[in-house]
């Protein structure tokens, strides 16, 4: 099915990678570096009010996830895990001054919430990149640590994600830039997705797998659900359309991977989705 434009005389179109890479660092907007300030809204943080570089200048890893309360929990796993100073429980939100994130820090890694779906965790990763940039980081991988429902596939099972796909079964991302849709590729980065499966060989009854996710856009009918408030679909059309995506590959649906996949793609960020 073509993708529905407001405005018929625009096209689709595949994405080149035309955007200018601003040095070293992830963004790739020149009007950044234009701005005397750069307000991060969503993160109640900004370059004239905070120092980047000595809060987040060693930042190696950033997990993320939708509820804040999860992440406030893994950046505590974390702390310990690391055997930094103290049990990690008096651990603070950096971004206490809004509601809308949540922000841990554990040593090198950096724990934040993303809410759900992919309009938020499209403004969360504007401003995660933007902030890495400004704080100079290098060679960070973001991993996103989320739930998922599984397709034909044992309760429990991890799914490592190689290629987001849309509810088509398609890999794209369509972005809309103005008034024109913009294809965007979904490939998360392979030789990751191995190494981190290699791993999770290691530990016992831990069962995981690479495989495609489906990104929709609704938890609900998107999902092909049965108890929202709203359903025009029988269960046998639920069955068969979850079995044409298992042919088509995909092993897992939630709601963010595929603006995660292509943010990182374009941004060239090393990125791990499961
Ligand atoms: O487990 P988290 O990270 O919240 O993400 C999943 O859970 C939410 C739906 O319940 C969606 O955002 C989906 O992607
Ligand atoms: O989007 C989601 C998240 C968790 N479980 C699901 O079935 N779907």
């Amino acid at each position: 099915m073509a993708p529905i434009l407001a405005d018929n005389s625009s096209s689709n179109l595949p994405e080149r990678d035309n955007y200018v890479n601003n040095g070293f660092g992830y963004v790739k907007n020149p009007h950044l570096d234009l701005l005397s300030e750069d307000i991060l809204y969503h993160f109640d943080l900004g370059t004239r009010t905070h120092d980047l570089p000595s809060m987040f200048g060693d930042v190696k890893f950033v997990c993320v996830g939708g509820s804040p309360n999860r992440m406030r929990d893994f950046a505590i796993f974390i702390y310990q895990e690391l055997g930094l100073d103290g049990d990690g429980s008096d651990i603070t939100d950096i971004c206490a001054g809004t509601d809308r994130y949540s922000m841990y820090k554990a040593g090198p890694v950096l724990s934040i919430s993303h809410g759900m779906g992919i309009p938020s965790i499209s403004i969360m990763l504007h401003e995660l990149i933007k902030l890495l940039h400004h704080a100079k980081c290098r060679d960070v991988t973001i991993i996103r640590i989320g739930t998922s429902g599984g397709i034909g596939i044992e309760p429990g099972t991890v799914v490592i994600t190689d290629i987001a796909v849309d509810a088509f079964f398609r890999p794209q991302f369509e972005q809309v830039i103005l008034d024109k849709v913009v294809i965007r590729n979904t490939q998360l980065d392979q030789k990751l997705a191995e190494s981190l499966l290699h791993c999770s060989k290691e530990i016992d009854d831990f069962p995981s797998i690479i495989g495609h996710t489906m990104c929709t856009y609704d938890f609900y009918e998107g999902q092909g659900r049965l108890d929202g408030a709203l359903c025009s679909f029988s269960k046998e059309e639920k069955c068969e359309y979850l079995q044409r995506a298992y042919i088509a590959g995909v092993r897992n649906i939630e709601m963010e991977s595929s603006v995660f996949a292509a943010m990182c793609h374009l941004c060239g960020l090393k990125g791990i989705f499961l």
